[in-house]
Order: C-alpha cells, then structure tokens, then sequence
C-alpha cells in the first residue's frame, strides 16, 4: 500500500503551496516511499495532512520515529514560503508524545517562532484524528543564498524547481542570486523566493 494524503478539507480555503520536488521524500508525488504530503499555507501558519504506511514502519503497526522527523522537517521547509526566504534545516528536534498508528491521518501545522538575522526557529505539532497531539517539532533554519543549492545539490533539478516557483523566471531568479551578498538576511527582497 502507498501513502496517499487526503485532500484539504472542502469549506477551507488554504493556499496550496507549491512541491520541494517532484521525488520529494516528504511532498513528492513521484516518491513511491515518501509520505507525499501536500502543504497548505493558512495564514502565518503552514499544515499538511501525512499518513505514514508500510514503507516508514518502525514497530509493527506504528511509524517510525526517522518517519515522524521526515515529515517534521519537510512541513517545517514549508514555513519558509511564510518568511519569503530559503533556507536549511540547521538542528530539528521532536519530541514523541505518544504512538503514531499507520494509516490513521496526522495532520502537521508548523510557524515560525522567531527570526533573527539568519536564524529562523520554526515549531510544528503534530496530532491524530481525535486532535490530540501525539507528536511536536521545534528546529532552527538558518538562510542561505540559492548558491547554496547549485553549490551542494543538483544545478538542474534546482533550475526546474525555481522555474515553478517564478512562473518560468529561473533563468532571471539565478541571474540575481548570482549577483547578491551570499548570505541575505531573511525579510529582505534580497532574500526572499520570487514570487
Ligand atoms: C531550492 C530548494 C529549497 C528546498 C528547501 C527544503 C527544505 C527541507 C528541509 C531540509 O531537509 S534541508 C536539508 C538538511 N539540512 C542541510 O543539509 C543543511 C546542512 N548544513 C549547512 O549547509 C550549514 O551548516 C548551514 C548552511 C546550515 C550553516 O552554515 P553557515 O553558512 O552558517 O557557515 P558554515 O561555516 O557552517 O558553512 C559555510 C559553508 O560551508 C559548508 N560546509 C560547512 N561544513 C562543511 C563540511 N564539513 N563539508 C563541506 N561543506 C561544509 C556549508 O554547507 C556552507 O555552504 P554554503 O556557503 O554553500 O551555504
């Protein structure tokens, strides 16, 4: 069995936030093993639904807790569409609250707590059906320029990912990183996602 995340609620209007990628172990259609979770903005805060299945058990019939920190840490990225800036996970730590049952729905809300200079702190919970909070996450990101992508990851997949995300602009968007300070702060335009 797959992991397929239910849709956002009907009657909600949350903004439907764009993928990491498409293999993306956390958001990633096309990751037959990943937890294929899509993110919503509502407001300051961003949530997703996960269902954690056969390929991220630990103990029978529960998640693993490496499973749980995945999906922390890919709901927490999306927090940065909030702050309009890029950037990494520098610590994460969860806390386990309690079980986490297969096939039953999580959903994960993270916000940015805080943000100072280029270190941002970003909390999530999250809880099962009933809205009890079986798991919580606190990590700082620290910003970084899109250098930093080209720099350590795949130039290409990272081209197509900023192609998405400026409606066809990725040519213009490295052209300015390129020519900006390596480490803009976050809030600026300078350090922001094009939008
Ligand atoms: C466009 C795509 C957007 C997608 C966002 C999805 C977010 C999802 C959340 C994640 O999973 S992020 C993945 C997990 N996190 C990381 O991989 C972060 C790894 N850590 C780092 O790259 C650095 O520690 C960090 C940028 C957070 C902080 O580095 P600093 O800029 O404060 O300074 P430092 O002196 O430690 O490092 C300077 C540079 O040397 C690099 N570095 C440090 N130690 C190194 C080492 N031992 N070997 C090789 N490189 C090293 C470091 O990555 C950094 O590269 P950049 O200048 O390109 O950013």
């Amino acid at each position: 069995m797959t992991a397929q995340q239910p849709d956002y609620p009907r009657g909600s209007a949350p903004a439907r936030l764009p993928l990491h990628s498409p293999r993306c172990m956390g958001c990633g259609p096309d990751n037959p093993a990943g937890l294929r979770m899509r993110a919503f903005r509502d407001g300051d805060e961003v949530n997703a639904d996960v269902v954690f299945d056969e390929h991220h058990v630990g103990a029978p019939g529960l998640a693993h807790g490496g499973a749980v920190a995945a999906a922390c840490d890919d709901l927490l990225g999306f927090a940065l569409f909030v702050a309009e800036t890029a950037a990494v996970t520098r610590s994460l730590s969860i806390e386990y609250l309690a079980p986490v049952p297969l096939h039953e729905t999580h959903r994960i809300t993270a916000r940015i707590q805080a943000q100072d200079a280029r270190r941002l702190n970003i909390a999530a919970t999250g809880a099962g059906p009933d809205g009890t909070v079986r798991f919580t996450a606190e990590a700082v990101f620290i910003v970084v320029s899109l250098q930093h992508f080209l720099r350590h990851g795949d130039p290409d997949g990272v081209w197509r990912l900023l192609d998405r995300l400026t409606d066809g602009n990725a040519d213009e968007a490295l052209r300015t990183a390129a020519e900006l300070p390596e480490h803009p702060q976050p809030g600026t335009e300078e350090g922001g996602w094009s939008s």
